[in-house]
C-alpha cells in the first residue's frame, strides 16, 4: 500500500468523491464541482511528478473521478484501481494525452477527458515569442548586457534574421499550428508552407483573404502552400514550428536526416511534445551549425534535457510554459473538472471540442455536458444536442 499523501478537502460531506492530483489555478473549477454535491480532494504534496503509487493512495477504496496531469502515467494500474473504487471519470488537465493509455481506459469503461481550444492562442503566442526571440537572439543579448559586456553599438552586434517576406513552416496545422501560422503571417507578413495529414481549409482561406487585403492596399500579398511532405517544409522554410500530436507517427519526426535538410540558418520551434524531436541529434546539429537556432518549450526526457543542450547558445529553452496564461490555465482546470463532473452526472458529450467557449464564461452556468471526451465513441457516450 502506498503511503498516504497530503490533501486539501473541499465540501467534505459531498456525495461524489473527486480527486485532483495537483492544485489548479482559480476556484471556479472547485465551485462547479461543489455545487453538484462533490467532495473535492486536492493533492498538495510538494512532489512535482506523482508516481503511480502516490495516485493509487489518492484514489483509495472509493473514488468517483480524478483530474490528472500530463506528467502522470495513466494506464492499466490506475484505471483498474479507479474502476475498483467505483470511478468511471478521468480528465487530463491538458489537450495532449499521450500520457494516457486510452485502450486501458476503454477496458474499464473510464471516460478520458482533455482540454482543447482554451489553450490554442496562449500556446501559439509562446511559439511566436520563441520564434522572435530566436530570430533576434534576444536571450544571448540579454545575457551579454547583464554580464556588463556591452561597450557600445557595433554594426555586427547580435545580427539576427528578418522575418518579413520570409517563409514560415508549420508541421501539424491543427488548432495551435493554425493559430501560430496566422500570427506569423498576419503579424510579420511571412509566407506560409504547412504540412498536415489533413487540409487546413480555414487557415488557407484566412491567408488568401489577408493576401487580397494587402494587394488592395498596394502591398505585396502573402502566400500559402500545403506541402505534400514534411521534408518540403523543412527544405523551404526559414522558421519551422512543430504542432502535431505525439503518437507513434510523430515520434522523432525531426531527426538527424531531417535536421540536415533544413537551411543552415533556419529556426526550429517546438511547443508540441519533446519526443517529436530526436533531441540528441538536435544537440549535435546545434553544435555543428552555430547559425541554426531553436526555441524549445518541451523536451524528450522531460524534466531533463539531453546532455549538452543547456550549453548551446543557439538554443532558447523554457520549462513547458506554452499554455501558461492565467485565463488559459483557469480554463483548463474548468474544462477538466467539467469533463469529470459530466461523466459522473451522466451528461452527454459536447459535440464540438473546437467550440468550448460556452463552458468558459464565468457569468453563465456551463452546458450540462462534458466538454471533450477523447474516447466518447469507444464508450458509446451520447453526444449533446446543444
Ligand atoms: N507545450 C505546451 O504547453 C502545449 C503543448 N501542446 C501539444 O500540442 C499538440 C497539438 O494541440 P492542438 O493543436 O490543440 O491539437 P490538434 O489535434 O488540433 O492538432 C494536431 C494536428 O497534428 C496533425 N498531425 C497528426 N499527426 C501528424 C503527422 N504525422 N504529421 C503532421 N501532422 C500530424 C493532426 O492532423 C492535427 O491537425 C497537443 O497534442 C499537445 O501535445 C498543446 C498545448 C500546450
Ligand atoms: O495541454 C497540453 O498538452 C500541455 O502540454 C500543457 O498545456
Amino acid at each position: 500500500m502506498a503511503k498516504p499523501v497530503q490533501i486539501e478537502v473541499w465540501n467534505p460531506n459531498g456525495k461524489y468523491r473527486v480527486v485532483s492530483t495537483k492544485p489548479m489555478p482559480g476556484t471556479r473549477w472547485i465551485n462547479l464541482l461543489i455545487q453538484q454535491d462533490c467532495r473535492v480532494e486536492i493533492c498538495t504534496e510538494k512532489k512535482t511528478i506523482l508516481s503511480v503509487e502516490d495516485i493509487l493512495a489518492l484514489i483509495g477504496d472509493k473514488c468517483d473521478g480524478v483530474i490528472g496531469q500530463l506528467t502522470e502515467d495513466w494506464g492499466e494500474v490506475l484505471f483498474s484501481a479507479l474502476s475498483r473504487a467505483g470511478g468511471k471519470a478521468f480528465s487530463n488537465m491538458a489537450v495532449g494525452y499521450n500520457n494516457v493509455d486510452v485502450n486501458a481506459a476503454n477496458k474499464y469503461g473510464v471516460a478520458v477527458g482533455n482540454t482543447p481550444g482554451v489553450l490554442t492562442e496562449t500556446t501559439a503566442e509562446l511559439a511566436a515569442s520563441l520564434s522572435l526571440a530566436a530570430a533576434r537572439r534576444i536571450v544571448e543579448a540579454d545575457e551579454f548586457m547583464r554580464a556588463g559586456r556591452y561597450d557600445g553599438w557595433l554594426p555586427n552586434l547580435f545580427v539576427g534574421n528578418l522575418l518579413k517576406g520570409q517563409t514560415v513552416g508549420v508541421i501539424g496545422a491543427g488548432r495551435i499550428g493554425s493559430a501560430y501560422a496566422r500570427m506569423m503571417v498576419e503579424g510579420f507578413k511571412m509566407n506560409l508552407i504547412y504540412f498536415d495529414l489533413y487540409q487546413s481549409t480555414r487557415l488557407e482561406k484566412f491567408v488568401t483573404a489577408y493576401g487580397e487585403f494587402l494587394k488592395a492596399n498596394g502591398e505585396a500579398p502573402v502566400t500559402w502552400r500545403r506541402a505534400s511532405s514534411m521534408d518540403e517544409v523543412l527544405r523551404e522554410a526559414d522558421v519551422i514550428s512543430l504542432h502535431p500530436v505525439l503518437d507513434k507517427t510523430t515520434f522523432h519526426l525531426v531527426n538527424k536526416e531531417s535536421l540536415k535538410a533544413m537551411k543552415k540558418d533556419a529556426i526550429l520551434i517546438n511547443c508540441s511534445r519533446g519526443p517529436v524531436i530526436d533531441e540528441a541529434a538536435l544537440v549535435d546539429h546545434l553544435r555543428e551549425n552555430p547559425m541554426f537556432r531553436v526555441g524549445l518549450d518541451v523536451f524528450e526526457d522531460e524534466p531533463y534535457m539531453k546532455p549538452g543542450l543547456a550549453d548551446m547558445k543557439n538554443a532558447i529553452i523554457v520549462p513547458h510554459i506554452a499554455s501558461a496564461s492565467k485565463w488559459t490555465r483557469e480554463g483548463m482546470a474548468t474544462l477538466a473538472a467539467l469533463n469529470v463532473l459530466g461523466k459522473i452526472k451522466g451528461y452527454p458529450v459536447w459535440s464540438d471540442p473546437n467550440r468550448v467557449e460556452p463552458f468558459l464564461d464565468e457569468n453563465v452556468s456551463p452546458p450540462a455536458a462534458s466538454p471533450s471526451i477523447v474516447n466518447a465513441k469507444a464508450l458509446e457516450l451520447p453526444t449533446s444536442k446543444l
